[in-house]
C-alpha cells in the first residue's frame, strides 16, 4: 500500500517565553499558523518490518535522527505493529529555519503510518506521542491556526486569520533552536500580546493581526545573525505590512494583503538571499 501526506511549514504570528523550567524546557505562548509551503512524504508499507528513510535532500539525515524516522518507530512500538515503512520526503521546507520542517515531517508520518497500518487513532491520541518528538509537533499534527502552550504542546484551535500573502526569507545559515533559547535573557526580553492577539483572529481584523505580531526570540537571533535585521529591514521598506521572525529563526516572514506588494517585496529580497517563497496563509487545517 502507498499514502501520500503533506507537511506544511509554520509560522509563530506570536511567540512569547514565560519562564525556564525546572525540565530544562521553557514555558511559552504562541499563536501558530500553517502556510502553503510544505515538504511532501510518500509511505509505503515494507512487510519485512524496517523504517527506511530517503530524500533527495542532503540536509536531512536518512537514519534514527530524522524525526520522520523517530515518529514511524514510536507508532511501531508503541502500538507493537509487525509490519514496517518506506518515508519519501521530498523537501521543500528550508532546513533549520524556524519554520518547523522536521516536526512537520513527523507530525506527517505519525497521521500517515496511522492510516497505512490501519491503527484508527485519534489525532488526540497521536498528539501525546508526538510531544514525544519535539515541542512542535503536537500543533504540526492539527495544523491550521492555534494557540499553543505549556513547552508548546498544549494546542487550542484558533479562527483562520483572513487570507493574505506570506513572503517568506531565509538568509544563509541554519539556527538551533536549543542555542537560541540557552542564550535568551528574559529579564530585559519582548514580550508580545497574546491576548490581543488572539482577540484579533477572533475579529478576522488583518491590521490588528499585523500590529500585535511579536516574538521573545527575535532579539536573540538578531544579535547572533545580523542578516536577519537586514532582511528585515528590507521587507518594510518594500511596503511590508507586518515583518516578524518565525520561531528561533532564521527565517523572516512578512504579511501582505495585496499580491502586488507580495510581489515587489519578492523582488527586493531575490538579490539578497536565494531562499525566498510567497506564499498564502492556509489557516485552516489542511490534510493530505
Ligand atoms: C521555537 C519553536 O519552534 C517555536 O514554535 C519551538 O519553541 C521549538 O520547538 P522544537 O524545535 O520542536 O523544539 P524541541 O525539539 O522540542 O526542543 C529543542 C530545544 O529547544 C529548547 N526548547 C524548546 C522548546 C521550549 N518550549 N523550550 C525550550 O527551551 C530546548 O533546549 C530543547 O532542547
Ligand atoms: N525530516 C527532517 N527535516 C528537516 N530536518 C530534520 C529532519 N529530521 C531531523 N532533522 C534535523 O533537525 C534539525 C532542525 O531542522 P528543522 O528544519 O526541523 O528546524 P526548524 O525549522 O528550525 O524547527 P523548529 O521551527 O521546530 O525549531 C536539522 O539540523 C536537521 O538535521
Amino acid at each position: 500500500m502507498q499514502i501520500f501526506e503533506k507537511a506544511p511549514a509554520k509560522i509563530n504570528l506570536s511567540l512569547d517565553v514565560l519562564h525556564k523550567r525546572e525540565d530544562g524546557f521553557h514555558e511559552v505562548e504562541m499563536v501558530m499558523t500553517t502556510v502553503d509551503l510544505a515538504d511532501r512524504i510518500e509511505l509505503n508499507t515494507l512487510e519485512d518490518g524496517s523504517i527506511r528513510v530517503e530524500s533527495e535532500s542532503r540536509f536531512v539525515p536518512n537514519d534514527e535522527r530524522n524525526l520522520a524516522y523517530r515518529a514511524a518507530k514510536l507508532m511501531k512500538d508503541h502500538y507493537s505493529v509487525k509490519q514496517g515503512v518506506r518515508i519519501f520526503i521530498e523537501k521543500n521546507i528550508p532546513v533549520a529555519a524556524g519554520l518547523a520542517g522536521g516536526s512537520s515531517d513527523a507530525a506527517a508520518v505519525l497521521r500517515g503510518v496511522n492510516r497505512l497500518w490501519g491503527l484508527n487513532k485519534s489525532l488526540d491520541e497521536l498528539a501525546v506521542l508526538g510531544a514525544e518528538i519535539g515541542s512542535d509537533v503536537s500543533f504540526c499534527l492539527y495544523g491550521g491556526t492555534a494557540h499553543a502552550t505549556g513547552r508548546g504542546e498544549k494546542v487550542t484551535p484558533l479562527p483562520a486569520p483572513p487570507p493574505c500573502w506570506v513572503v517568506l526569507a531565509k538568509p544563509p545559515l541554519g539556527v538551533s533552536t536549543q542555542t537560541v533559547y540557552q542564550n535568551l535573557n528574559l529579564a530585559d526580553a519582548h514580550h508580545p500580546n497574546t491576548n490581543a492577539m488572539i482577540e484579533a483572529l477572533m475579529d478576522y481584523d488583518f491590521d490588528a493581526i499585523c500590529a500585535q505580531v511579536g516574538n521573545t526570540l527575535e532579539g536573540v537571533t538578531l544579535n547572533l545573525h545580523r542578516e536577519v535585521g537586514q532582511i528585515k529591514e528590507q521587507m518594510r521598506q518594500a511596503g511590508a505590512d507586518a515583518v516578524l521572525m518565525s520561531g528561533s529563526g532564521p527565517t523572516v516572514f512578512s504579511l501582505v494583503d495585496t499580491d502586488a506588494r507580495a510581489q515587489r517585496i519578492y523582488n527586493s529580497l531575490k538579490g539578497f538571499c536565494t531562499e525566498v517563497y510567497v506564499v498564502r496563509m492556509l489557516g485552516y487545517q489542511e490534510r493530505t
